[in-house]
């Protein structure tokens, strides 16, 4: 069976992050979690969670769950790459978003979140969509909701349509035609160690020359921004009057009243542009004359990491066929 379900930014104002409505259990009960291609962890704030680290956000109670089963002796600890982090234990229960269910999903329970995950009311847990290598439940590591739902699906694939600004679509089991233009470019995914790795073919700031190289990259839809190596960025941001490289705010900022270039990357023989505006992501604080970029170096990650900003100006698709491809289209 084939789904559809939204893909909701957590903040009309800038595109933190997006969260998309899933039913856990019997009787279902309706969270909203991040998913997150740059992950392999289904987990979510429950009645586990001690009640100070939960400050608004909607819990799993696998005790009102006739379908929920411990996973005895099973436990999970993750951090993520900007020093996040939970753990706790974890069930098997009923997973359905977009009208795709699973019926015995590994459902993580969080026992502890640090405090970025407190302090974000508005996502209830993680929904991983990398490849299931990288899940951190010990010691019988589990299958993400896309490996347990492929199967089932018309095709071993989901799509993700990203928006600035607004809601958008996460499919599973078939390619829309109607959410994009011209053609799909697939190009090879590096599954070592589980990420969607693949190669950008090079890059143009503004209606300025290609400049051909190969970028090896994530696709990650967990990370708000884009990070790339730091002769890439240091090009674009060179175009910029004032833009600065500041340790102060961590990153390039640059005067809000800029006119920003849009940045292009090679996929194959095609291409994507992010258009300027998604670039200039956010003022420092409300009312600040001070920009922060959308467009960030990569040199103190160890990856370069194509995040939300370069994936809303596409159509992608992860197809987990085998061998597992990632698909770039225009919309
Ligand atoms: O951890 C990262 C990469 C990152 C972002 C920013 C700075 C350094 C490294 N993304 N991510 C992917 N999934 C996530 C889930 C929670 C938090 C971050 C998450």
């Amino acid at each position: 069976e084939n789904g559809s379900a939204a893909a909701i930014p957590i903040d009309p104002r800038f595109d933190i992050a997006y969260v998309t409505p899933v039913t856990i259990g019997t009787p279902p009960q309706t969270l909203y979690l991040d998913f997150d291609t740059g992950s392999s962890d289904l987990w979510v704030f429950s009645s586990h969670t001690p009640e100070s680290q939960v400050r608004g956000q909607r819990i799993y109670s696998p005790e009102k769950s006739s379908t929920a089963k411990l996973l005895a002796g099973h436990t999970w600890s993750i951090l993520y790459g900007d020093g996040s982090g939970s753990l706790g234990n974890v069930y098997t229960d009923n997973f359905t978003v977009g009208g795709v269910t699973v019926t015995s999903q590994a459902v993580q329970t969080a026992q502890q979140v640090s405090y970025s995950f407190t302090s974000q009311s508005e996502i209830h847990g993680l929904v991983g969509l990398g490849f299931s290598t990288l899940n951190t439940v010990f010691p019988n590591g589990q299958l993400t909701f896309f490996d347990n739902a492929k199967s089932t699906l018309d095709s071993p694939v989901f799509t993700a349509d990203l928006k600035w600004k607004k809601e958008g679509t996460y499919d599973f089991g078939f390619i829309d035609e109607t959410k994009y233009t011209g053609e799909i470019t697939y190009l090879p995914v590096q599954t070592d160690p589980g990420y969607w790795t693949f190669t950008s073919s090079g890059y143009a700031v503004g209606d300025g020359a290609f400049h051909p190289a190969s970028i090896v990259g994530i696709a990650d839809t967990g990370t708000s921004l884009t990070y790339l190596p730091a002769e890439v960025v240091t090009s674009y941001w060179g175009q910029v009057d004032g833009a600065v490289d500041s340790d102060y705010y961590g990153g390039y900022v640059f005067p809000c009243s800029s006119k920003l270039p849009s940045f292009t990357f090679g996929v194959g023989p095609a291409n994507i542009t992010i258009p300027a505006s998604y670039i200039n992501y956010a003022q420092i604080t409300e009312g600040s004359p001070v920009c922060f970029g959308g467009l960030q170096s990569s040199s103190w990650l160890g990856v370069n990491i194509w995040g939300d900003v370069a994936l809303k100006a596409a159509f992608v698709v992860f197809n987990g066929a085998n061998p597992p491809t990632i698909g770039w289209a225009k919309k």
